[in-house]
């Protein structure tokens, strides 16, 4: 058998040059069990232990991640071919994440409520072991999003990367150790989604799914924990609206609407990727935006000026072409030729708004051009697809903003800004974009089950 077809490893493509990185053994069901009964075991220690020195260690580990930001960094350009100041921040994120997390140790706590006749005690017990099925998308962000939390309300957790990514979670797990986590506590088993993301889902073992992907992935999931009641998080796609009103800072929407779906080269939950102006405004916003796309600079992630790099995969960037038809007409800016998975950032004009590459999630540096007539109508058509996980909308009208934030069906909407995730705030998805919180002052309380004890004060 091939190398490239060998099912026993995953091969991890540097996505900007082709280059093999590294080979990497994938993990079969019974390594998933294998694992599951060594996790069980480390948690009953870590769950008994003092919760100041869970929330100690969990410290350490956050301080030893911030020894080696520019380290994982670089190893996620290399896997993901992000840009360096993107892949900065996704490990920098990681370090917060464990750092809030400790702090939630300390804040995690049950009640004492008085009854008649008694007093009710109840306990947020943790879960148990919890499976993290993460994309390739955010590899290191995404994994400790159900990692850090999961760890400080005393869980153990298996972390199961994206095939194509795996290598900054198995380098985590060594920093882990590292830090003092307790051995097979925190374990990374890089596999196949069909096999080693299966098994997981499928292990009476598992207490809790967190899964982050496509949607599609996301409902086959859910439908198997139902089976056993298993708990789930589901972090899925999205089609996210971009909303300028012709109030506007127009100047500044034209300027920010490019990276706010470019950036990650578009490989983003969040990407605003339906532009929808308000007609009297169109051609106006679209003289703006144009300039501000085609000055994009596409190429190395290594170079700090780079604001976008390559996509993920061969598979990924044929997907993207594919949506991308010749009868389609656009604004493009450019792209190096190859080797690497490149494709240029393209805005899509003219446009109906049911057609694929309007309606459906593309993961790729492609956005449509839609106008609207009025606020209704711009409600309306925002809220036209099966997704609801993130918008942003543009206007000078404090009440327009915050009428037209209430009725979007989205779970993250962002006024004259794009940001869309803080991790002191709860992020999560509307309708197939999810289920669930993550992040957030509660992020702790989803990896712990409410116990009621009823003292009686009669007996
Ligand atoms: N809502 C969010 O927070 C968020 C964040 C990032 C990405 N995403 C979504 O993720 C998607 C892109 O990621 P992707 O292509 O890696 O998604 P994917 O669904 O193909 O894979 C995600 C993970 O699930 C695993 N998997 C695949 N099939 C499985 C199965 N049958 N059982 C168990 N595990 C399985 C994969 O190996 C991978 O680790 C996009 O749709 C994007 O919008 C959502």
């Amino acid at each position: 058998m091939s190398e490239a077809l060998d099912p026993s490893h995953l091969r991890v493509l540097n996505p900007a040059t082709e280059e093999l990185v590294a080979t990497v053994p994938a993990a079969t069901r019974d390594d998933v069990d294998a694992a599951v009964a060594r996790a069980t075991a480390a948690q009953r220690g870590w769950a008994a232990a003092a919760p100041a020195d869970r929330a100690r260690i969990l410290r350490r580990f956050a301080a030893v991640v911030d020894g080696h930001i520019e380290e994982l960094a670089r190893l996620e350009v290399r896997e993901a071919g992000h840009t360096l100041g993107n892949a900065r921040w996704e490990a920098g994120n990681v370090r917060d994440l464990l750092d809030f997390a400790a702090g939630g140790v300390e804040r995690l706590s049950g009640r004492q409520i008085p009854v008649a006749g008694g007093i009710d005690v109840t306990f947020l017990e943790p879960l148990g072991v919890i499976g993290v099925i993460a994309p390739w998308n955010f590899p290191m962000p995404i994994a400790a999003w159900g990692l850090a939390p999961a760890l400080a309300a005393g869980n153990a957790v298996i972390l199961k990367p994206a095939e194509t990514t795996p290598l900054t979670a198995l380098r985590l797990a060594e920093l882990a150790l590292e830090a003092g986590i307790p051995e097979h506590l925190f374990q990374v088993l890089p596999g196949h989604g069909a096999v080693t993301g299966d098994a997981l889902v499928e292990h009476p073992g598992i207490a809790k799914i967190v899964f982050t992907g496509s949607t599609r992935v996301g409902k086959q999931i859910m439908s198997k924990c139902a089976d056993r009641v298993k708990r789930v998080t589901l972090e899925l796609g999205g089609k996210s609206p971009n909303i300028v009103f012709a109030d506007a800072d127009l100047e500044a929407a034209a300027a920010a609407a490019p990276m706010a779906y470019l950036d990650n080269t578009g490989q983003d939950c969040c990407a605003r990727t339906r532009i929808l102006v308000q007609r009297s405004v169109y051609d106006r916003f679209l003289d703006l935006v144009t300039p501000a796309l085609t000055s994009v600079v596409v190429g190395d992630p290594l170079d700090e000026k780079t604001q976008m790099g390559p996509l993920i995969s061969a598979a990924q960037l044929e997907r993207v072409r594919a949506y991308v038809t010749d009868d389609l007409k656009a604004v493009r800016g450019t792209a190096p030729e190859g080797p690497g998975f490149w494709y240029p950032p393209t805005l899509i004009t003219d446009v109906d708004p049911t057609a694929p590459v309007a309606a459906e999630e593309v993961f790729g540096p492609v956005a449509v051009l839609l106008p609207f007539e009025d606020e209704e109508d711009a409600v309306r058509l925002a809220n036209a697809t099966e997704y609801g996980l993130s918008g942003s909308l543009w206007t000078r009208d404090v009440g327009r903003a915050l009428r037209v934030s209430r009725a979007v069906q989205a779970g993250n909407l962002s006024v004259n800004s794009h940001s869309s995730v803080r991790y002191w705030t709860p992020f999560g998805g509307y309708k197939q974009s999810g289920l669930g919180r993550e992040l957030g002052p509660d992020a702790l309380t989803a990896f712990t089950e409410t116990k009621n004890v009823f003292i009686s004060t009669e007996a």
